[in-house]
């Protein structure tokens, strides 16, 4: 099914992007839609620019050609204090996003709130709970994030990240260095939240087979654009080695695990045609 603008929140339209000029270009000719509601895992090798799409999808970085278009606004075109406002109703959530370590939890959720809002300080508090419990941590808001595990300060992370009512939360590895119990719950959390808000949801990870769980739509990026994407059942029926690759975990394919050189047997003997092909 084609989808229609109504549909998308996020829609990027032909974009070019490298982070300077002259500079190795990360996107060209990246077209892609992320549907409202909906939980979109994006995946791809090591380095390919997924960090670099949510940086620029919140406006904190500018593409030399293209649009992203977020609820019909295009981000890059936008004046300062219209991205300000726009950038209240999207959240990211990266791996470094640290908890202010002088605050407590309570504190720490609270922030933004005070940040962006005159609300009298018992809504704050209903509001800050409300987040709290959302994550199950309300009954360890008097904490310092010193006191917390990696998994409950991710979790806390989170809850600051909802702080605001966000329209589209970007997670960045939200898995990384987490242990299967606690990357179980945040798996649980992204979608009960995404259910439970109503938000639009993007993750950026290399957890293939947790992500694939939740995930409504999966988008596969290569080679400088969407090389794949569609619903996890029709990415997994997809006969594309790529693909296959991708979802299997599989170190070498069409995304090769050497980085191009000569043959082993050509540098090692000094043998100019020792081992055949090149680039293996
Ligand atoms: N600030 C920057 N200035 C110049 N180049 C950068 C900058 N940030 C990232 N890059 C380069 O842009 C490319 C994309 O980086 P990015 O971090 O977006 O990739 P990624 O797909 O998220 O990687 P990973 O999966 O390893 O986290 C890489 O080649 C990286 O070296």
């Amino acid at each position: 099914m084609t989808s229609t603008l109504a549909d998308d929140l996020v829609v990027i339209d032909k974009l070019n992007f490298a982070h300077s000029y002259g500079a190795h270009q990360v996107y060209q000719g990246l077209s892609l839609t992320i549907p409202r509601g909906k939980i979109t895992a994006v995946m791809g090798p090591s380095g390919i620019g997924k960090t670099t799409l949510l940086r620029l999808m919140g406006g904190q970085l500018k593409p030399q050609q293209g649009e992203i278009r977020f609820a019909g606004q295009n981000i890059p075109a936008l004046s300062r204090s219209a991205l300000y406002e726009a950038r209240k109703r999207m959240s990211m959530l990266f791996q470094s996003g640290a908890l202010f370590t002088d605050m407590s939890v309570y504190d720490n959720i609270a922030f933004p709130i005070r940040e962006h809002s005159n609300l009298p300080e018992e809504i704050i508090e209903t509001i800050v709970l409300m987040k709290l419990e959302a994550v199950g941590l309300r009954g360890a808001r008097h904490l310092m994030p010193a006191q917390l595990s990696g998994g409950m300060a991710r979790r806390a992370a989170l809850a600051r990240a909802i702080a605001l009512d966000p329209e589209l939360i970007m997670y960045d590895e939200p898995f990384a260095g987490q242990d299967p119990i606690s990357m179980g719950v945040i798996v649980k959390l992204i979608k009960s939240l995404n259910t439970s808000l109503g938000l639009t949801s993007v993750v950026v990870t290399h957890d293939v087979a947790e992500v694939l769980t939740i995930a409504d739509k999966v988008i596969i990026i290569a080679n400088k654009k969407v090389v794949a994407e569609g619903s996890p059942a029709e990415l997994q029926a997809s006969a594309d080695p790529l693909v296959h690759q991708f979802l299997a975990g599989e170190a070498d394919g069409p995304v090769p695990f050497h980085y191009q050189a000569p043959s082993f047997g050509e540098e090692i003997l000094g043998v100019a045609d020792a081992g055949g092909a090149h680039a293996r």
